[in-house]
């Protein structure tokens, strides 16, 4: 029987029951669907759901141990996270060191329950699909580690986030206060150090203070991801536990070892931790330290509108992060109040004529006497390169190079108020872009590290690999490293969010109805693209 594969990057036939080759696939590819035209369940936990011409999935992985258990609803989806047991059926279990942790003594459930799953979708009406779920992240009743076999290792790549030393310290921590594990190995400049720096140790004593300074203890680094001598590098040392602290590139790199140490057979957990200013991971609420950083942009943002205010004609222009999303500039727009216009790239904006820039900026000149612009680097990006002839350059992981577009604006502002409208503005420009970045992360940033870690330390010590940790609807789950990778998170306009941002600050949409008509259908696709896989 001939049958569809979909998922939401691609889609194969394949034929049902599967051969080998099938259920390989199957086994390998972390989130596929199936379309099933008949019933079938097979034996610890690979159920597939048994409802004419549904489409669900083909759980990825048996989690070794576990089992979801009883019937599933026929519109239940489980994006489960591979186990070392899918590669390594004999691996023995052990019960785990929590059981006996005075911390945990009190605690009315110290072990998720393996049924507990996190829905990502949460508002649903009375008959629409469940939608995809994802495994609950916390401590398992059973370890594939014992603590003195434990080889950890922690790497950080590409850029800085205010937090990543929290992660670190408390994953160090963690193994040790929880599971008894002594000593992890720090790997120094990011990818690259695995197989061109030595290692250092990082004890509970050596991390105790490092949350309180900025940056990244180990270094970081852009490039230098090389599968194979990393893994042969975990080979050569023993490691058998890596955390990988990174945003979405540092993700798939995580993914790629992953599938070489389960091509060698190698007992390892590969563990994600998602890290990225800009808050453009997919499916997790949010990545750490984006609220910190949009607390310290109000320094920038107050900065400029005291300055504006103080002259006159002041016009004020704040460039923030974001390379391909705009969620640090909206958000430090949202909370700010002294923010008259905000562009981001997702939303695109034209500085001449009717409704355009220009005409805002002189419409609240001549009413409030000064204005403020808080810019997403990222935005804008196509005018800056025509302006200035520029060619598009990529940074060593192979990411776009920006153009300064804060300069840019500032420059056309100039040029369009002191030679076509012959009026004296006051521009003051504002670049604190690092400076957000480069700070260490505040209190509840640092309380959401300490999830995020002992999170990660949870799942690889209960043996599962090839995930990423983060919250989903404020629960912390196990993604499937893939599944954070496939798509980038942008703001979308079709969401209701942006509407308040353009409601608060009431500026120009800049969007005309072809844009808006553009967007919504984009939008109604995605929605069927997803109720195709979600729904049955
Ligand atoms: N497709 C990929 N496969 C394997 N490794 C990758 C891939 N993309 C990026 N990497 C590696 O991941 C590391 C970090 O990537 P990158 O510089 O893009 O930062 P990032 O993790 O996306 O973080 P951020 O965007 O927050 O700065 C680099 O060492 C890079 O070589
Ligand atoms: O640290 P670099 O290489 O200058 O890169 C800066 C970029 O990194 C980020 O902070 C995260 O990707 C972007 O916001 C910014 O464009
Ligand atoms: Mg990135």
């Amino acid at each position: 029987m001939e049958t569809t594969l979909t998922s939401a990057s691609h889609s194969l036939s394949v034929s049902w029951p599967p051969s080998s080759s099938t259920r390989r696939f199957a086994s390998v590819s972390s989130f596929s669907f199936v379309k099933l035209g008949i019933t079938k369940q097979s034996s610890l936990g690979r159920k597939l759901i048994s409802r004419q011409n549904c489409l669900t999935k083909v759980r990825a992985s048996t989690d070794g141990a576990v089992n979801v258990k009883g019937e599933q609803n026929d519109d239940f989806v489980l994006e489960d996270v591979p186990h070392l047991t899918n590669f390594l059926p004999d691996l023995p279990s052990y019960p785990s060191p929590l059981k006996k942790s005075q911390a945990y003594a009190i605690v009315k459930r110290t072990f998720v329950s393996p049924e507990d799953m996190v829905a990502q979708k949460i508002v649903v009406q009375k008959d629409s699909p469940r939608g995809i779920h994802f495994r609950r992240a916390g401590p398992r009743e059973k370890v594939y580690f014992k603590p003195e076999e434990v080889r950890a290792c922690i790497v950080t790549c590409g850029g800085l986030c205010p937090g990543i030393n929290t992660v670190m310290r408390e994953i160090v921590c963690g193994l040790s206060n929880m599971y008894g594990v002594n000593g992890v190995l720090g790997i120094q400049g990011g990818y690259r150090g695995f197989y061109s720096k030595n290692t250092i140790q990082l004890t509970s004593k050596s991390v105790n203070d490092i949350h309180k300074r900025g940056g990244t203890f180990l270094q970081t680094s852009r490039g230098g991801h090389d599968t194979n001598k990393i893994v042969d590098n975990i080979q050569d040392r023993g490691i058998n536990q890596v955390y990988i602290i990174g945003g979405d590139g540092t993700q798939k790199g995580a993914a790629a070892i992953y599938k070489e140490v389960e091509r060698r057979g190698l007992k390892v957990a590969v563990a994600g931790i998602p890290k990225t200013i800009d808050n453009d991971i997919a499916v997790i609420d949010k990545s750490f330290g984006f609220d910190t950083a949009v607390e310290e942009a109000q320094r920038a943002i107050n900065a400029a509108h005291v300055e504006v205010e103080s002259v006159e004609n002041g016009v004020g222009i704040v460039k923030l992060m974001g390379r391909y999303s705009g969620f640090i500039a909206m958000h430090a727009t949202l909370a700010s109040r002294d923010v008259d216009c905000c562009l981001i790239p997702e939303s695109p904006f034209y500085l001449e004529g009717q409704g355009g820039l220009f005409e805002f900026v002189e419409e609240r000149l001549k009413e409030n006497g000064h204005m403020v612009i808080v810019l997403a680097e990222g935005a804008g990006q196509e005018y800056v390169a025509q302006s200035w002839h520029a060619a598009a350059e990529k940074d060593a992981s192979g990411n776009r190079l920006l153009l300064d577009v804060g300069l840019w604006l500032t420059q056309k502002i100039k040029d369009h108020f002191t030679n076509v409208r012959k009026m004296a503005i006051n521009m003051k420009y504002i670049d604190p872009t690092y400076m957000i970045r480069a700070i260490p992360s505040n209190a509840s940033d640092n309380i959401y590290c300490t999830l995020l870690a002992q999170n990660a330390v949870h799942g690889a010590m209960a043996g599962y690999t090839g995930f990423t940790v983060g919250p989903v609807n404020s629960r912390h789950a196990y993604i499937p490293i893939n599944r954070v990778t496939e798509t980038q998170n942008t703001v979308k306009l079709t969401d209701r969010m942006w509407a308040r941002l353009l409601t608060s600050t009431n500026q120009p949409s800049f969007l005309s109805c072809e844009v808006v008509q553009e967007r919504v259908n984009a939008e109604i696709f995605d929605e069927i693209n997803s109720m195709k896989i979600t729904s049955i």
